[in-house]
């Protein structure tokens, strides 16, 4: 413990981008703090990844069980408040397991919004002080809202996931991960879905072509998606809300999921008093995760940078920083290939260097029609489809799949990407067999 300090490293926000790092930290004996002003976990277990991913599973069964109808026969029905339910029972117990997470390693959690006072103190609440060696800056992004008249009659992804019963009719600003997902499960469980696009693009950070199947999919499964839409406005019209649109248009409909991007959660955080630097799109930090305030740090979608908002970027990050308050690196952070997925159905998963980089450089890109493989045909998928990225020295550098089971198949592959495997030993490794991940390292 620090003689002057009440903790050596004091965190602000308890999500993946502190826990993970935290509590191993707290561990090896420095003394740990870590404030959180809502539930302990921050997004991704409590209104993100878990939660999504829990209420997405009756979606990806129903694609399957359509699929091999001739085999399974019957109807299968959704039950939207069943799925909430046990969304909600899965996701309970989580604040409380990782609250104890950080305290069986011998880390303090304190319940309140933490604002700076000096570079070394912070306020709990307005009334209690804090002090510590190391602060790092933790706090997460929330949902971006419309600047547009009747704003307030929309309601963001943590609403959606809380509804109780699905709107019929369903509009949905916005076309990145979250306007896909969501779109993807309200129409799986009923819900007459639109999708308003600020452009023509959908998932404009994923391959195109593999998006455009997934909107042609959706399309055919009754979700509209109007272009260029120029949402102006939301007013309420009886029972439903009118959407003001495009040139002098307008829709009506049962609820807005307003699905426009997520801002950094800087407000109100004194980080002007310390002359911390940021911006609208985070906290600026140099490659030890360290402010230009020397003693404090940022990690997770806080930070500003490239990388996408995801947890595997957060956890790494609070895994880097534990290492080096705990003086086991010396060295700045060396990010390792970030994968990501869009959980569609058929998911869209990536790593490494893209179809597009790939192109400009002049890669060699292998093309792979795996609804024709037959372990897809297994479960009869449609959509399949991968490309995978070899460098100039043969070395696989990239890959980007859609499928049901696309996250596996990447997942696959990353210990290749990252370590730069050729062929040759990429060919070392065999793994079981029949398995997604056996066709997508058979395929690198
Ligand atoms: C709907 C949705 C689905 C997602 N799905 C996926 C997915 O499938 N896979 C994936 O990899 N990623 C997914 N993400 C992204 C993932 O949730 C984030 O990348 C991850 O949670 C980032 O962790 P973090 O610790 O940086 O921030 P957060 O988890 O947001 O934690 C920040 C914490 O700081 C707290 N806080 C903020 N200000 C203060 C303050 N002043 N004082 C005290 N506490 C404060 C907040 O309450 C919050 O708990 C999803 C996100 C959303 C919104
Ligand atoms: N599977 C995952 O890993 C996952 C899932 C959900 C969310 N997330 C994370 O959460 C973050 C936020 O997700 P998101 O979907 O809100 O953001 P996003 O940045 O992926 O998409 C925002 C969308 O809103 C549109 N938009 C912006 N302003 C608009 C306007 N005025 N009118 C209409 N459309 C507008 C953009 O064109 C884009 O399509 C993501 O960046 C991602 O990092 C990850």
């Amino acid at each position: 413990m620090s003689a002057n300090y009440d903790y050596d490293v004091l965190y602000i926000g308890a999500g993946h981008a502190t826990f993970d790092g935290a509590a191993p930290l707290a561990k090896t004996g420095v003394s740990v703090g870590v404030i959180e002003s809502g539930l302990v976990g921050g997004t991704c277990p409590n209104r993100g990844c878990n939660a999504k991913i829990t209420l997405d599973e009756p979606v990806k069964v129903t694609r399957e069980t359509e699929r091999l109808n001739k085999i399974l026969k019957g109807d299968i029905q959704v039950d939207w408040a069943e799925n909430e339910a046990q969304k909600q029972a899965i996701i309970d117990p989580l604040p409380e397991n990782l609250t104890k997470r950080l305290e069986d390693g011998g880390a303090t959690v304190i319940k309140g919004h933490a604002t700076f006072e000096d570079a070394h103190t912070v306020l709990v609440d307005q009334k209690k002080t804090i002090t510590a060696e190391k602060i790092v800056i933790a706090t997460g992004l929330r949902p971006h809202r419309l600047d547009i008249p009747g704003t307030e009659l929309a309601h963001d992804s943590e609403d959606f996931m809380n509804l109780k019963s699905m709107p019929d009719n369903l509009v949905i600003v916005g076309s990145g991960y979250i306007g896909m997902e969501f779109a993807t499960i309200a129409n799986a469980f009923g819900s007459k879905v639109t999708v308003m696009l600020h452009s023509d693009k959908v998932l404009r950070k994923f391959y195109q072509p593999f998006v455009q199947q997934v909107v042609d999919d959706l399309k055919k499964r009754g979700v509209t998606f109007v272009e260029n839409s120029n949402v102006q406005a939301f007013e309420q019209a009886g029972s439903q809300i009118k959407v003001s649109y495009g040139n002098d248009e307008s829709l009506k409909t049962d609820w807005i999921l307003d699905a426009t991007g997520r801002i950094p959660n800087l407000e109100n955080l004194g980080l002007e008093k310390v002359g911390i630097e940021f911006d609208k799109t985070g906290v600026s930090v140099n490659d030890y995760l360290q402010t230009n305030v020397d003693n404090i740090y940022a990690s997770g979608d806080v930070i500003s940078n490239d990388l996408p908002k995801v947890t595997p970027a957060a956890y790494y990050e609070s895994k880097y920083l534990m290492r080096l308050f705990s003086k086991q690196t010396t060295d700045p952070i060396d990010m390792p290939v970030i994968p990501s997925v869009v959980f569609t159905s058929p998911r869209i998963a990536k790593a490494g260097v893209s179809v597009e980089e790939a192109e400009k450089k002049n890669y060699e890109i292998t093309d792979n029609d795996l609804a024709n493989y037959w372990y897809y045909q297994v479960d009869q998928e449609p959509i399949a489809h991968s490309k995978e990225i070899h460098d100039d020295s043969g070395k696989l550098v990239g890959v980007t799949e859609i499928s049901d089971q696309a996250q596996d198949a990447v997942n696959a592959l990353l210990p290749a990407i990252e370590f730069k495997m050729d062929r040759q030993q990429v060919g070392r490794l065999v793994g079981i067999f029949p398995t997604i991940g056996y066709a997508a390292w058979h395929r690198a």
